[in-house]
């Protein structure tokens, strides 16, 4: 049977599924299964979806809002809670009491900003909290690896340096700073750009230690290997790199669509966006250090 935990609040309300930008993103390899080895660092951003929660009594998992075309049975939300559920009553031998889940969807889907995978860690982590669960973050970190490639990275709760196809982490402090984002009006489905006969797939690995002062140079460090394929399926992308280019270092963020440009100062990058707003859909979104729900997973559901 079902029961509310009295130990926990009935729901979490406003909870931040933050938007990441990759600053680099270099394909090194391939596995025998098909997915790219990368090497990419993830910037955690102040642009999010919110998703706010409430317990059932009757085991049901609910999705009671639209999210854009989005079947509620693929939603990675919906995804996330019956894997958190099914790994509960696996492990743990618990029944937990259902919820039901309305979102806020403001990150676009295709956009490069990992938006799916985001509003699909915020789930674990807040039901994690609110069921009770008591998942470490590592065990939530190898749920999250079946959803989707870029969820450890959100589980995780700080900027890092990620390998594998996303799920080696390493922790790292990034410049920050603020960022003038284009969304192109096109969405990209990342497995068009992976699957590309023109993808180089063989960019030479990093040692970060070769490179003294790597940090600090990020937004001028690598590229993104997934862009020359996108621009050229999706102009579109070019275009926004080359308008943004005329004041600063701009480039593709994930598999597009969004391009992006770093500034140290928000009245620099809000002048930016004010001369570009006029025929791009631009926005200045701030660089965080950590994820504004970290808090739920350093108290380990305790
Ligand atoms: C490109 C990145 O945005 C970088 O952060 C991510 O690696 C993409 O992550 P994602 O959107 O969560 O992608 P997933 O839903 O895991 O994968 C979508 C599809 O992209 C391809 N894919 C994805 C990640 C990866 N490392 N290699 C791949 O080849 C696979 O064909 C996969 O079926
Ligand atoms: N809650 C959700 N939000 C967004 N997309 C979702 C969600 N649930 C399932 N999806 C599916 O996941 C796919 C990728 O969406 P997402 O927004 O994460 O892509 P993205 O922004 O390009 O991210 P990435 O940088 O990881 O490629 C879409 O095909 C979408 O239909």
């Amino acid at each position: 049977m079902a029961l509310l935990d009295k130990t926990r609040p009935a729901s979490l309300r406003n909870c931040p599924a933050p938007a990441k930008l990759n600053l680099f993103l270099h394909v090194i390899g391939r596995r025998p299964d098909g997915y790219h080895l990368l090497e990419t660092v993830f910037q955690l951003t102040d642009f999010c979806d919110y998703l706010h929660f409430t317990c059932r009594d009757d085991g049901q998992i609910r999705r009671i809002t639209r999210n854009g075309q989005i079947n509620e049975e693929d939603d990675l939300i919906i995804r996330a809670a019956n894997l958190l559920r099914e790994n509960a009553l696996g492990q743990k031998g618990k029944h937990v009491p259902g919820i039901d889940i309305e979102i806020e969807k403001n990150l676009p889907v295709g956009g490069g900003l990992g938006g799916g995978s985001s509003d699909a860690a915020t789930t674990l982590m807040a039901l994690n909290y609110l069921w009770n669960c008591r998942f470490d973050t590592q065990e939530l970190i190898e749920m999250g690896i079946r959803l989707g490639a870029d969820v450890p990275f959100f589980l995780l709760g700080e900027n890092a340096f990620a390998e594998g196809i996303g799920e080696k982490l390493t922790p790292i402090k990034t410049p920050g700073g603020w960022f003038v984002v284009i969304k192109p009006p096109v969405s990209v489905p990342t497995a068009l750009i992976f699957r590309s006969n023109e993808l180089t797939r063989n960019t030479e690995p990093i040692k970060m230690t070769d490179f003294p002062g790597f940090y600090e140079r990020l937004d001028h460090f690598g590229r993104n290997d997934l862009q020359g394929v996108a621009t050229r399926l999706f102009p579109e992308i070019g275009s926004a790199i080359n308008e943004l280019e005329k004041f600063g270092n701009a480039r593709m963020t994930g598999s597009g669509a969004c391009v992006f440009s770093r500034f140290s100062s928000k009245t620099q990058a809000e002048e930016v966006a004010a001369k570009l707003s006029v025929k791009w859909e631009t926005r200045v979104v701030q660089g965080l250090q950590n994820h504004p729900l970290k808090y739920l997973l350093d108290n380990k559901g305790e």
